[in-house]
């Protein structure tokens, strides 16, 4: 049997670390939400019971370093399933850019495999399971709006931001995760109010949802790559509503609420970055599979 999954990415319209834990992991208080920007999942049962990547981007691991593969092997072991999987991945999303497109992939995985492999299993009991992979696998089983707290896994659902497009741009460059968070320094830093989002969110008010997006990883990732600042400073430019850098970076976002806006931030961003996506976002959570 075959089945297709989509693997939405997601940005951070507020990210905010609270402190350094003594499992070196950091608190974080996040606003995530998807975007139609999605990889495609193609799960094909194998009988010999082997777990297979395939994938034509020369960035993706096709070994048990893939998210997705720790997945499959996850379910496989706990549930002890004795069929195998392909696991084929069309890659839209960039690679290391603060999208998530890695977690999502395994999300899907996840939430495709409790079908294939008849599991049976909740989106919450499958979300447990993600955050043993990585922090932002468990948002990315439900989707949707959400605030994630704790390392990233502790999701309390929200509801759609007000109806906007997103325009993304990713310079050549990619930035590392760990890196990111091994050089913050909390002290003296502007912090974004995350509750002034959660507020905003719920009152369906696009001006404020705009007025409180901030991420305190761009305090590490700006500094270490001038061309985000850069890209932030030309999206402005151009007309987008507000800018921000999306997670650990260096894709950054722009919000317009127009259309007619959409095409000049779109066109002018086009000529100086060569990953430029235009897209909306995602309201609604994720089917099961
Ligand atoms: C920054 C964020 C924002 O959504 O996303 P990306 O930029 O990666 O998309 C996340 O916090 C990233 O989540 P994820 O990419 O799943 O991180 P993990 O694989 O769990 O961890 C990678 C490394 O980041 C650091 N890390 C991650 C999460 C966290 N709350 N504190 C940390 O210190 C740890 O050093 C860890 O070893
Ligand atoms: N399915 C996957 N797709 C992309 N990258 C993956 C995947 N599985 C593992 N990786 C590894 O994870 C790293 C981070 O990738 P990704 O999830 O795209 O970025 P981010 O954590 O910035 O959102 C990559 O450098 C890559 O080596």
């Amino acid at each position: 049997m075959k089945l297709m999954v989509k693997a939405p990415a997601k940005i951070n319209l507020a990210l905010d670390v609270l402190h350094k834990r003594p499992d070196g992991f950091h608190e974080v208080e996040m606003i995530m939400t998807t975007i139609d920007l999605a990889d495609r999942i193609e799960l094909t049962e194998r009988k010999d019971g082997e777990i297979r990547i395939l994938s034509q981007n020369r960035f993706v691991p096709d070994d048990q370093r893939n998210l997705a593969y720790q997945a499959a092997k996850l379910l496989k072991d706990e549930f002890n399933v004795r069929t195998g999987v392909a696991i084929g991945i069309d890659k839209v999303i960039p690679v290391a850019a603060g999208l998530a497109g890695g977690s999502s992939d395994a999300a899907a995985t996840l939430r495709g495999l409790n079908e294939l492999w008849n599991l049976g299993l909740s989106l919450d009991e499958l979300a447990v399971l993600g955050a043993r992979i990585g922090s932002d696998v468990s948002f990315c089983v439900y989707g949707g709006t959400a605030l994630a707290t704790g390392r990233g896994e502790i999701i309390q659902e929200l509801p759609a931001p007000p109806n906007c497009w997103v325009i993304l741009a990713k310079p050549t460059i990619g930035v590392s995760t760990a890196d990111v968070y091994r050089n913050l320094r909390l002290d003296g830093i502007k912090h974004p109010n995350i509750q002034a989002m959660v507020n905003s969110i719920k009152e369906q008010s696009y001006e404020n949802v705009c007025a409180n997006m901030g991420n305190v990883l761009e305090t590490v990732t700006l500094p270490m790559h001038p061309e985000v600042q850069q890209i932030k400073e030309q999206m402005i430019r151009f007309g987008a509503d507000a800018v921000l850098m999306s997670g650990s970076g260096p894709t950054v976002f722009g919000l317009v609420q127009y259309e007619s806006r959409l095409q000049r931030v779109y066109n002018g961003l086009r000529g100086f970055c060569d990953q430029v996506f235009a897209v909306r976002l995602v309201g609604e959570r994720n089917p099961i599979a």
